[in-house]
């Protein structure tokens, strides 16, 4: 059975660059963001649903995330509703993966902005943070456009803090360049086949 490599991080720490790496090393990674962006445009799973919470974030029959992230802005009690409408959608994107995966790698990697908030490290062998200094953070995310101190607070504030992720997790990828984020990858690629990471389920 194949070893589930978790990768996790807070908004801005670099998490789907390191991902990149990994699907350089050949590993085949399913992407949680990716997923809601599939169940979100047209024909999604998710667009109906939106559709009920938010009837204003539907737009040509996809969902407009800049309306919705005005809609969450205005509004932070609607995340819970939308999660709960999201969420189980991803859960079976995931579980499609894992039967496309199987047989067919040695390790795989599910790359989850809310990994440790939903639980889902419990269903990895082991799990990598990406994490950077907070000011490199906050620089990368007021570079992205339509994000403002204020909307990346309101993210930064329903994730699990970085501090205590790193605690958690078994591995710690840097990302203040990409050199130290790729080294640290192939040295997790290496030390799973090493057999020194095994997978805690049989
Ligand atoms: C909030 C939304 C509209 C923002 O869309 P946008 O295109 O700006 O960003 P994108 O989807 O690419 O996400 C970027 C990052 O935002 C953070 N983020 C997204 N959703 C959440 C959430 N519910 N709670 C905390 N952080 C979140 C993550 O760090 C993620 O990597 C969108 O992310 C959304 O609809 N989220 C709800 C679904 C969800 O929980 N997704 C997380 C993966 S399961
Ligand atoms: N190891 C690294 N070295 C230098 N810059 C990096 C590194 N990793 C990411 N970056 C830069 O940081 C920014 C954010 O990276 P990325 O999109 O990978 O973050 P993310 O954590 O996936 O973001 P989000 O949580 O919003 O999906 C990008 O501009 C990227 O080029």
């Amino acid at each position: 059975m194949a070893f589930v490599l978790g990768l996790t991080g807070s908004i801005g720490m670099g998490k789907s660059t390191t991902a990149a790496m990994f699907r350089d090393e050949g590993l085949p990674v399913w992407d949680a963001d990716a997923a809601v962006h599939a169940l979100y445009a047209p024909g999604g799973a998710a667009v109906p649903k939106v559709a009920g919470l938010v009837p204003e974030a539907v737009v040509g029959g996809a969902v407009d995330r800049p309306a919705l992230r005005a809609a969450l802005e205005r509004d932070p009690s609607l995340f819970p509703r939308l999660e709960a409408l999201v969420h189980p959608l991803v859960a079976e994107d995931r579980e499609r993966f894992h039967r496309a995966t199987q047989g067919k790698a040695d390790i795989v990697v599910l790359d989850v902005p809310l990994l440790y908030e939903r639980g889902i490290d419990r269903d990895c062998d082991g799990v990598a943070v990406v994490s950077a200094l907070p000011e490199t953070q906050m620089r990368r995310l007021l570079a992205r456009p339509g994000m403002d101190a204020e909307a990346a607070a309101l993210l930064i504030g329903r994730q699990m803090p970085d501090a205590e992720k790193r605690k958690r997790a078994r591995w710690v990828v840097p990302t203040e360049t990409l050199e130290e984020a790729r080294a640290a990858v192939r040295g997790i690629v290496a030390e799973i086949r090493g057999g020194a990471a095994a997978p805690r389920r049989s």
